[in-house]
């Protein structure tokens, strides 16, 4: 059966690239750079291969020439030109790459990449011109050439006068609309910006003329303007420079100067990878928060180079969620980029890559909680509350990798601990991790229910945030031992002669206590002796999963479905409030009713809860008064 070769409408395949590809039009002049980087390229490598060529890399450079009264747009270079037949079959023919055939023929070495693949950058010039005129002189030839094409129509070549070798393409800007102005990309301020934002490490210089004021000669108090060739790009990325060969300034300075932050980075982590896929990462732990950080605003990603060129500013697949401060770049040549360069085809290397680099911002966080205890806890204190989040997140999937990095304040360091180092602490006869949670260090420190585990003298955990107890709660056990709440019913401290006491005395008690839960109504699901209290009269705790503070947080969020705490009224026996209860049972049970609801409310207050009717409250304070 014979064979048929598909036909392709070229006129329409050349308006769909121009006006389908790319989301913003910003980007032809990312496409010219890089082409004209390719050519200094090819150039660089041909003189590796002949000995009668020699690369001196300072004479090669691209210049970008904004001409206001002409209204064009000049992108030149000192590459290795094109010959009348390569205008033809590169630009002449779409998806025709002479820079991936380039690629192919010559082995790429020494981080040299080749930019171009798809064969279609070129045509994003007609996003912005009418006329490309290319005028083109390749290397060995005498004849320089001139390609010229007002888009869909078709193009024309002909013989021209250039001297050097290289390439001038020269765009003819639109007429300005009333929906667009292209005007702007005459304007030196938008040319640089877009230069930084997608070619900055291009290797080769990109010059510009820059009007810059200068004081006059005659009169230094006077300014004059003056044109002034500046080279616009930074060229080295320093992400590829060898580790040895920078210094701490250099990180620093290149993160203050990508806008990472305005901070002094706590700690750089700098990847080089030459496996299956190879990429170069440069990743910083800021010191600061930024402002939005707990925001939805704020969006968490590094930026992605390709060889160099900016592909995405915030590459979010880079990173999981409890690494979202992490700030900084990750370069390869080896993406899967579609043709538009703004995406990639496929994330199986994005995957790989962000694996590995959660890897490594682990390892530096450990070694900075190691070896800089002080620049951690300052990140702790940051960014601390997204590794709680993460812990919780998912369901726990991340707990094992991140419980390491979680940072409490402890009772007895008076200052932060690990979960390690707490552990590590642990007296032989203590079973479990005891934290206690509220709202500051200062009212844990009060808080009545902490008497029994600090007199036994076992560490607490306190609990601050909204966030700690719920990422606990995911995690269950560190190093097998469980965690504990200082208000739970069973804090697992043996007591025996305490308990055989509470035992007797529950007996004793139990028709006092019966009554007072029955005046107390639903609100406490039992009145216990307490066995935590030592100097207060009463406290809270909560029999089950859900604790006080648990309930306290899910009331407050905006879906809040009424879960709540089995509370317990806790009585400290010894404490001689007890007398008066005990008394008040058998005398006077109007005076046992307002004493239960007293004690009850001042439960409530002690755990940072509200009081139901706090008119009640200031009455029956007054009515003991007189
Ligand atoms: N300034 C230049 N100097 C020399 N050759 C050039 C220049 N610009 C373009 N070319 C040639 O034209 C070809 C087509 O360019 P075009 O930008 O369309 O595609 P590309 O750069 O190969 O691929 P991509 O679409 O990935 O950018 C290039 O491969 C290169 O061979």
């Amino acid at each position: 059966m014979e064979k048929k070769q598909f036909q392709a409408e070229s006129k329409r395949l050349l308006e769909m690239m121009i006006n389908s590809i790319y989301s913003q039009r910003e980007v032809f002049l990312r496409e010219l750079i890089s082409n004209a980087s390719d050519a200094i390229d090819k150039l660089y490598y041909k003189a590796l291969t002949d000995a009668t060529l020699t690369f001196n890399k300072e004479s090669y450079y691209i210049k970008i020439i904004p001409n206001k009264e002409e209204r064009t747009l000049t992108i030149m270079d000192t590459g290795i030109g094109m010959t009348a037949e390569e205008l033809e079959t590169n630009l002449g023919t779409i998806a025709k790459s002479g820079s991936l055939a380039f690629k192919k023929e010559n082995e790429t070495k020494d981080g040299h990449d080749i930019i171009g693949q798809f064969g279609v950058g070129f045509y994003a010039a007609f996003m912005v011109a009418d006329v490309v005129t290319v005028n083109s002189k390749a290397l060995g030839s005498n004849q320089a050439y001139k390609w010229q094409s007002e888009g869909a129509d078709g193009y024309s070549i002909e013989g021209t006068d250039k001297e050097t070798i290289g390439t001038e393409i020269i765009l003819k800007l639109k007429e300005n609309s009333e929906d667009e102005n292209y005007d702007e990309f005459l304007e030196e301020y938008r040319l640089k910006a877009i230069i930084k934002k997608y070619s900055d490490f291009i290797r080769y210089p990109i010059k510009m003329d820059v009007t810059t004021s200068k004081p006059k000669e005659e009169n230094e108090n006077e300014n004059v303007e003056v044109l002034e060739e500046q080279i616009i790009n930074s060229m080295v990325p320093i992400w590829r420079k060898n580790k040895n060969e920078l210094k701490a300034e250099d990180y620093e300075n290149f993160y203050n100067e990508k806008h990472y932050g305005f901070d002094k980075p706590l700690k750089h982590i700098h990847v080089s990878v030459d496996g299956t896929v190879r990429y170069n990462a440069l990743l910083y732990i800021p010191e600061n928060i930024p402002f939005d950080y707990y925001s939805k605003e704020y969006e968490k990603g590094l930026e992605l180079y390709s060889s160099g060129v900016l592909i995405m500013d915030k590459c979010g697949d880079l990173l999981p969620d409890h690494f979202s401060f992490v700030k900084g770049l990750v370069d390869s040549e080896d993406l899967s980029l579609n043709i538009s360069r703004e995406m990639l085809q496929q994330d199986r290397q994005l995957k790989f890559i962000s694996k590995n680099l959660a890897k490594k911002i682990k390892s530096a966080l450990q070694s900075m909680l190691k070896d800089a205890r002080e620049n951690y806890e300052t990140f702790f204190k940051a960014f601390g509350r997204q590794l709680k989040y993460g812990v919780y997140a998912d369901f726990g999937a991340n707990k094992e990798t991140l419980q390491d990095l979680l940072l409490f304040y402890s009772s007895k360091e008076k200052k932060l601990v690990s979960l390690e180092e707490y552990v590590t602490n642990m007296p032989e006869d203590q079973k479990y991790i005891y934290y206690a949670t509220g709202d500051s260090i200062e009212r844990i420190d009060k808080l009545p229910q902490t008497e029994l585990v600090t007199d036994k003298g076992y560490e607490i955990l306190y609990f601050t945030e909204d966030i700690d107890e719920f990422a606990i709660k995911m995690l269950m056990t560190y190093k097998e031992k469980e965690f504990r709440s200082v208000s739970s019913g069973d804090l697992g401290i043996d007591n025996e002669k305490e308990d055989s006491k509470t035992e007797s005395e529950l007996e004793e008690y139990k028709e006092l206590f019966d009554a007072m839960k029955e005046i107390l109504g639903g609100k406490v699901t039992d009145v216990r002796v307490s066995k935590r209290l030592r100097s207060h009269p009463v406290c809270l705790s909560a029999d089950g999963e859900i604790t006080i503070e648990m309930e306290k947080i899910l009331n407050a969020m905006p879906d809040n479905q009424g879960v709540k705490a089995n509370k317990v009224l806790e009585i400290n026996t010894k404490h001689d409030v007890f007398n008066s209860l005990k008394s008040s049972y058998k005398e006077d049970r109007e005076k046992l009713a307002l004493f239960t609801n007293i004690l009850f409310n001042q439960a409530l207050l002690i755990e940072g809860l509200s009081v139901e009717d706090p008119v009640d409250f200031a009455n029956d304070i007054c009515k003991v008064m007189v």
